[in-house]
C-alpha cells in the first residue's frame, strides 16, 4: 500500500530515538504516560467522535457539545481522574466549550483574586461543578481597553450590597465564552462606584441563572451572540451577551484580594499591586503559548506525513514519482514550521515556570518580576499565536487541494485556532505592552542592569530600540516600529530558551543532535525572515547573511530523513489529528475516497432540487434545440 510503505520507509530512516523524543516533547515520562493513556481513552470512546461536526446545525452542534461535556465529566468521576488527568481529557476531547472557561478562567480568577474566605466558599462549588462559571470582562464597546469598561458596581451602604448595572448598550457584556446558554455564574468586571466616586475596574461574582430551572435571574438579559467564523469551529462555544438591570449582589461577592470595601463603604487597598486584577489574563496567556505549540505541531504533523505520501512529477529511475517532501521549496516552507513547533513547546515550558515563580514571589510579597511576567506572557502569546495561525494556513497550502477538504482536518483546525490572535488580548495591543516594557528597560540600562541573550538577536533588539526610542513614550503614541522591536525581543526569548533547553541533560541516541538542528533552523529562519533588521542594524554583514542562508538549506537536508520521526514524537492519535492526510498509517487515498461518500449530498444519486430547478432548464434547452 503506497502511503503505508512510504511512511514505514521514512520511519526506518530515523537517526534518533523517537521514544526519547516523545518524552522531551511531553516534558517528562510521567506527562507522556498520562497524555498517551488519556488521549487513547478519548480516541476509543464513540461519544467523542469529531467527524460529524461540520455537518450539524448550530443547535445540534451545540447540543452534541453539551453531551460530550457531560460524558467527559461522567468519565472523570467514574475513573476518579486527577486534576491533571481531567485537564488532559478535556484537552483531547478537542472542542471549544464552556468547560474551558469554567476550569480555565472562572476558577483561576477566584484563586488569584479572591480572599481566602471567598476561595473557601466558591472553589468547592466550582470544583464539584455545582455552579458553572465564565469570565465576563469584554463588552460590546470595549475589549482591549479594560479601563474603558462601562458596567457599574455601585455600593449601597443601606443594604450592604453592590448594584450591578449596564448603563449603556455598549456596556453589554459581549463575547464571554460559556455565557450565552450554560453558565450559572460569572466573574463580572465592572467599575467600582462608592458614594458616586469611580474607583476603577474590579471583579464581582454574579449569579446569572437559577440553579433550579436555569432561567435567567431577575434583571438579567442573556443570550448567545450568534454564529462565528466557519461552520463547526468555535460554534460549539456559546459566546454570550449579558445585560444587567440593577442586579443586587452581597458585598462579599466583590473579589477582595486586591482591594476591599468595608461595611461602612470605605475602600482599602491591600499590599498587592492593583494589576493582580489582570492576573487571570497573565495565566491564560501563558497557557495559550503552550496551546500554540500543540496546534502548530498538529498542523505540521498532518502536512509532513502527507508530504511524504504525496508524489508529484519527477519520475525516478524506478518509474515512481518524487515525494513532494523532497522538493526544496516544500522543505523551506515546512521545516521552519516544524522547528517553530518545538521552539514554542520549550518557550511555553519556560513561561509556565516563570508564571509559577511570579506566583510564589507574590505569596512572599515580592512583586519584582511581575512586569517581566506581564511583558513575556503578553509578547509570547502574541508572537506564538500569530505564527501558529499563519503556520496552520501554510500547512493547508502545503497539502494542495486535499488540504482544503474538511477531511484533512486543516480547515477546522484553522477556524478554531485563529481567534487566539484576538482573545486574551489583541496581538498588536499586547506587543505595545511589550514595547512599553522595553522602553522602561532601556531607560534603566547602565544602572546595573545589562541586557542578556544571543549576541546577534540581542543586538537587533538594542538597535531597534535605539532607533525608535526617541519616539513618543505614551502608550497611544507608540510607533509601529516599536512593535517591530517588541517582536524582535520575543523572538530573542524563543531562541534563548531553545538554546537553554539544549544545555539540559537530553538522553537518547541522536535526540540532542536533532534538537540542535531544529534550534538552528528556527534561529536562521527568523534571521532570514527579518534580514532587513539584522542588516540595517549592522548586526550581521551581507556575507554573513549569505552564509546563514546556505547553512539553513543544509540543515533542511539534515532534518529531511528524520521529519516523519520528528512528528511521530508528538505522539498524537489519529482521533486527535482528525485528518485523513495525517493518518499514522499513511493510507490516504482509499480513506479520502471513503470519506467523500459519507457526505450527506451523496445520500441520493440525483440531488434534491434537480426536478424543481435543473430539469426545467435542461428541458427548455432541449426544446430550443429542436426548434
Ligand atoms: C494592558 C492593557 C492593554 C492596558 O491596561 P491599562 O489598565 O490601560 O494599563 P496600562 O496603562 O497599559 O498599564 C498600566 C501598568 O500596568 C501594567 N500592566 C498592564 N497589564 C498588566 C498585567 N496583566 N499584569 C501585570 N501588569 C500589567 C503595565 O505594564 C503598566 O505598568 P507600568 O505603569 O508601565 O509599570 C489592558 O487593557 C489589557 O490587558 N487589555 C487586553 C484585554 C484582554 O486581554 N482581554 C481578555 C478578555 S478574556 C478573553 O478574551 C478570554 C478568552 C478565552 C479564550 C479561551 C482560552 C482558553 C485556553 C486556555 C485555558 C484553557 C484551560 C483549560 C483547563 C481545563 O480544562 O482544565
Ligand atoms: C473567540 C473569542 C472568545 C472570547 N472569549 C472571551 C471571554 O471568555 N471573556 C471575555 O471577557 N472576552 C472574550 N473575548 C473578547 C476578547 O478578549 C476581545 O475581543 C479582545 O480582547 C480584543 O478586544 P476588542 O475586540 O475590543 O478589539 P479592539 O481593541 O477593538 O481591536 C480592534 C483593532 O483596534 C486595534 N487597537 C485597539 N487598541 C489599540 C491601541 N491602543 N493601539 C493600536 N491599535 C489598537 C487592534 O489592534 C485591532 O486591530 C473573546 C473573543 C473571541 C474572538
Amino acid at each position: 500500500m503506497a502511503g503505508f510503505d512510504d511512511l514505514a520507509s521514512e520511519r526506518s530512516k530515523a537517526q534518533f530515538d523517537v521514544e526519547e523524543m516523545k518524552v522531551i516533547w511531553a516534558g517528562s515520562r510521567h506527562t507522556l504516560e498520562v497524555s498517551d493513556r488519556i488521549s487513547r481513552l478519548v480516541a476509543n470512546d464513540p461519544v467523542f467522535r469529531k467527524d460529524t461536526r461540520t455537518m450539524l446545525s448550530r443547535k445540534d452542534l451545540f447540543k452534541n457539545t453539551l453531551r460530550k461535556a457531560a460524558h467527559a465529566w461522567k468519565r472523570i468521576i467514574e475513573l476518579r481522574l486527577s486534576e491533571e488527568e481531567a485537564a488532559e481529557l478535556r484537552f483531547y476531547v478537542d472542542e471549544p466549550a464552556f468547560m474551558d472557561l469554567h476550569w480555565g478562567m472562572f476558577i483561576p480568577t477566584i484563586k488569584g483574586q479572591g480572599t481566602e474566605e471567598q476561595q473557601q466558599k466558591w472553589l468547592p462549588l466550582a470544583y464539584k461543578m455545582k455552579i458553572i462559571g465564565c469570565y465576563a470582562q469584554t463588552e460590546l464597546g470595549h475589549g482591549s481597553n479594560v479601563q474603558g469598561l462601562e458596567t457599574t458596581a455601585t455600593f449601597d451602604p443601606q443594604t450592604d450590597e453592590f448594584i450591578i448595572h449596564s448603563p449603556t448598550l455598549t456596556s453589554s457584556k459581549w463575547w464571554p465564552g460559556g455565557l450565552g446558554k450554560v453558565s450559572t455564574h460569572a466573574v463580572v468586571y465592572g467599575r467600582l462606584i462608592i458614594d458616586s466616586k469611580d474607583y476603577g475596574v474590579n471583579g464581582f461574582i454574579v449569579q446569572l441563572r437559577s440553579l433550579d430551572d436555569h432561567l435567567p435571574l431577575p434583571g438579567i438579559t442573556i443570550g448567545d451572540i450568534g454564529m462565528k467564523f466557519g461552520s463547526g469551529a468555535y460554534n460549539t462555544m456559546d459566546n454570550g451577551v449579558l445585560r444587567f438591570d440593577h442586579v443586587r449582589i452581597p458585598r462579599d461577592q466583590m473579589l477582595m484580594r486586591v482591594s476591599q470595601v468595608t461595611r461602612e463603604g470605605k475602600l482599602v487597598q491591600s499590599n498587592v499591586p492593583w494589576q493582580l486584577v489582570y492576573g487571570t489574563m497573565v495565566y491564560v496567556r501563558q497557557k495559550i503559548v503552550s496551546d500554540a505549540s500543540c496546534a502548530l505541531s498538529r498542523a505540521v504533523c498532518i502536512a509532513t506525513r502527507y508530504s511524504a505520501v504525496r508524489r508529484q512529477f519527477g519520475l525516478q529511475s524506478n518509474g515512481i514519482e518524487t515525494q513532494v517532501i523532497d522538493y526544496k521549496t516544500q522543505q523551506s516552507r515546512l521545516f521552519p514550521l516544524l522547528a517553530s513547533a518545538y521552539a514554542f513547546r520549550f518557550v511555553g515550558e519556560w513561561l509556565k515556570w516563570l508564571y509559577m515563580d511570579v506566583n510564589q514571589r507574590l505569596q512572599a510579597s515580592d512583586f519584582s518580576t511581575l512586569p517581566e511576567a506581564h511583558a513575556c506572557t503578553a509578547g509570547l502569546k502574541s508572537l506564538t499565536t500569530s505564527a501558529t495561525a499563519d503556520g496552520i494556513e501554510e500547512c493547508r497550502k502545503l497539502c494542495g487541494g486535499h488540504g482544503y477538504l474538511c477531511s484533512s482536518g486543516l480547515p477546522e483546525l484553522f477556524a478554531v485556532y485563529i481567534p487566539a490572535c484576538t482573545y486574551e488580548g489583541d496581538n498588536i495591543v499586547l506587543l505595545l505592552q511589550v514595547a512599553r516594557f522595553l522602553i522602561k528597560t532601556v531607560s534603566q540600562l547602565g544602572s546595573g542592569k545589562e541586557p542578556v541573550g544571543t549576541t546577534v538577536y540581542m543586538g537587533r533588539v538594542e538597535q531597534l530600540m535605539q532607533c525608535h526610542c526617541a519616539v513618543q513614550k505614551g502608550f497611544l503614541e507608540l510607533s509601529a516600529d516599536l512593535v517591530q522591536a517588541a517582536v524582535a525581543h520575543c523572538q530573542l526569548i524563543v531562541v534563548s530558551k531553545f538554546i537553554e533547553k539544549l544545555q539540559q541533560d537530553i538522553p537518547g541516541k541522536g535526540v540532542k543532535g536533532q534538537l540542535e538542528a531544529l534550534c538552528n533552523i528556527y534561529a536562521l529562519f527568523i534571521l532570514h525572515k527579518h534580514l532587513g533588521d539584522f542588516l540595517s542594524t549592522g548586526c550581521i554583514t551581507p556575507k554573513q547573511a549569505s552564509l546563514a542562508n546556505a547553512q539553513l538549506r543544509s540543515l533542511y537536508s539534515q532534518v529531511r530523513p528524520n521529519a516523519i520521526a520528528l512528528v511521530d514524537a508528538f505522539n498524537y492519535t489519529d482521533h486527535y489529528l482528525s485528518s485523513v492526510l495525517g493518518r499514522y498509517d499513511g493510507n490516504v487515498y482509499p480513506k479520502l475516497y471513503e470519506e467523500a461518500w459519507k457526505d450527506p449530498l451523496n445520500d441520493s444519486v440525483v440531488p434534491d432540487g434537480y426536478q424543481e430547478y435543473i430539469q426545467p432548464i435542461l428541458k427548455q434547452q432541449l426544446r430550443n434545440a429542436r426548434l
